[in-house]
């Protein structure tokens, strides 16, 4: 079979299947509504027949109540279909649509980190969008559409063979010529959608940015921005216009020369007595309803081939497949777990590695400092232990299991962390909290806030749980921001924390807030810092000291401390509040001493 047509077939039958009834129903209300459509003008037609033989009333009133009837039934079909129409094609589309987002959700960073958020949601939505009309009226409008033209051409013959075959060819005449004049229009459309695309594209950039454009008085470069867009949308936007007012004149003439044809052949055939005068009013009511299933013919056709190019990517997607492969295992309960890294390498492409050869031992409820410069590798370090990339060599293991063994959930669900970038969402406290999670009752969020020290704020609350926080924490300090993260880890029970503490100063309130709440988060479980700060570092038992990928220190706190050799130890030495100033300040340091010599 035809691959495209397989693959038409392959979607329809997995989207459509679970609503076959609503599938017939339409099928059914689409036929009745082209006989119903088709047997009006007949009726008109001995209406006038009739009423030029001067036949009986009481017949014309029947005829008349026929087609009042007739008319009714239409609309109401009318109606039917198109609701069942949107609902076979929204409910496809949605079923798509989530199919689709859990697909994404489920392949590897590799695959989010080479594409654009704009890319996605044109992937997911976009592409998703334009085949709603594939769905519902491409395939059974085309079908309805070829039915009708067909009936219509077959009655043209029954009524007179001259004007069958002088219709027949006139509709083959008239999708050629539509057929050509969209090829012609059909560029011009897609540089426009592009256009449209890139438009909305800067605008939802820009106006995301607003803080960071007026706090930096890039006003004017965005509205020259703003304007060259617009410049260059307009041109294609009148061309556009101008060729479809030019394509709806076109059809429009070329319907009017038909008619003209068909009515001059009928009122030849009703002067040489060969058609009654109500024949000729049926000719024209039909050759009136021809333009409708041409025209729709030929879109279909060209809307068959949009979906054609949104099926293909969609397919793509849905062959892409995660690189990581889930496992079985599972971690049951909430003990500290030890975690070890053995001879990890690991690169984000396999010809730039970031991680060389690095092994440690964590026991279970220690804590650990991983300190280190700007891009040393630290983040890196912790996706690993989420599981978002695999090491190109050596292996991890949480209390002994290796990691491509477990769940890919479990280990998730195992591992809380609290990083420098607090992802809040336009929701309740409670969902901000529970992370959509109904299950969790407010009587263990309650607690969760006034364990991390949130009570007073959430008594500042006019609504308490069912309080808003606005889009991206808007409204929240940094520090409340972080404490909400806090609460949030401390009812998800993890084993294991991941702190990458955020490296902006806080007020000395929420700091003490903060202070308090780490302590707290950090009981019985195993711990990974990423610490900026020296005094966060005295919490851990012990030190790793990354340096380009590499563990240049690896021990105990306390005896690194007192080791007037240790990296570590000159680190404290310093005096400088962050760990990064003191990783410069040991690395001048070093230059100089290399100078020296
Ligand atoms: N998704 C990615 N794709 C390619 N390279 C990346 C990616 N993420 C990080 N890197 C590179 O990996 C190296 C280590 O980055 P990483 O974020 O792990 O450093 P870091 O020590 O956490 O830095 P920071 O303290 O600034 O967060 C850097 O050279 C960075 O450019």
């Amino acid at each position: 079979m035809h691959t495209s047509l397989k693959r038409y077939l392959t979607l329809l039958s997995t989207y459509l299947k679970p609503q076959w009834r609503n599938v017939v129903l339409l099928a059914l209300a689409l036929c009745s509504g082209i006989g119903l459509q088709l047997l009006n003008p007949q009726i008109l037609g001995h209406f006038i027949d009739t009423a030029v033989a001067q036949g009986a009333n009481t017949t014309l009133v029947k005829f008349g109540l026929l087609f009042i009837g007739i008319s009714i039934a239409k609309q109401g079909i009318s109606v039917l279909s198109t609701y069942l129409d949107t609902h076979v094609a929204w409910t496809a589309t949605n079923q798509l649509r989530s199919d689709l987002v859990a697909h994404c959700l489920s392949l590897d960073m590799h695959y989010h980190k080479t594409r654009s958020a704009g890319e996605m949601i044109e992937r997911i939505d976009g592409d998703v969008n334009a085949l709603t009309n594939f769905f519902s009226q491409l395939v059974l409008n085309l079908l309805t559409s070829l039915i009708l033209l067909l009936c219509i051409l077959i009655l043209f013959f029954a009524m007179s063979w001259q004007e069958g075959c002088a219709m027949t060819i006139f509709s083959g005449i008239a999708f050629l010529i539509l057929m050509r004049m969209r090829k012609h229009a059909i560029p011009i459309k897609k540089k426009e959608r592009q256009i449209t695309t890139t438009f909305y594209g800067f605008l939802s950039e820009r106006l995301s940015g607003t803080e960071d454009i007026r706090a930096n008085g890039a006003n004017n470069y965005v509205l020259h921005q703003f304007y060259l867009l617009l410049s260059e949308w307009f041109p294609i936007f009148r061309r556009s216009q101008r060729i479809g007012a030019s394509m709806g004149i076109i059809s429009l003439m070329l319907f009017v020369l038909g008619t003209t044809l068909s009515l001059s052949i009928a009122t030849i055939l009703w002067m040489q007595g060969k058609l009654s005068i109500g024949t000729v009013y049926v000719i024209f009511s039909y050759t009136d309803q021809l333009s409708q299933p041409i025209q729709q013919i030929q879109e279909q056709l060209q809307d068959l081939q949009q979906a054609e190019a949104c099926i293909q990517r969609i397919e793509e997607l849905r062959e892409t497949h995660s690189a990581l492969k889930d496992g079985s295992g599972r971690l049951e309960g909430s003990q500290a777990r030890s975690i070890t890294f053995e001879n990890i390498c690991f690169g984000y492409s396999e010809d730039q590695p970031i991680l060389h050869n690095l092994s440690f031992e964590l026991a279970p409820g220690h804590v650990l400092g991983v300190v280190g410069h700007t891009g040393a590798g630290k983040t890196t370090l912790v996706r690993l232990l989420f599981r978002l990339y695999d090491p190109q060599a050596g292996e991890i293991r949480l209390d002994d299991v290796a990691l491509p063994t477990l769940q890919l959930r479990s280990l998730r669900q195992k591992i809380g962390m609290v990083t420098q970038d607090v992802q809040l969402f336009h929701a309740s406290v409670r969902d901000n909290l529970t992370l959509f999670n109904p299950n969790i009752p407010d009587t263990q969020i309650l607690h969760a806030l006034s364990t991390i020290g949130l009570t007073p704020w959430y008594q500042s609350l006019s609504e308490g749980l069912d309080s808003l926080i606005g889009s991206a924490g808007q409204g929240l300090s940094a520090g409340q921001a972080q404490l909400l993260a806090f609460a949030r880890v401390f009812l998800a029970n993890p084993s294991i924390i991941i702190l990458d503490e955020a490296s902006s100063r806080l007020d000395p309130a929420t700091e003490r807030l903060v202070e308090h709440a780490i302590d707290t988060l950090l009981q019985g479980r195993t711990v990974l810092i990423i610490a900026h700060r020296l005094s966060t570092i005295q919490r851990a038992d012990e030190i790793l000291v990354l340096e380009d990928g590499q563990i240049s220190e690896y021990g105990s706190r306390q005896i690194l401390a007192q080791d007037p050799h240790s990296r570590f130890h000159a680190l404290l030495q310093r005096g400088q509040e962050t760990v990064e100033e003191a990783l410069t300040a040991n690395n001048d340091a070093d230059t100089r001493e290399e100078d020296k010599r």
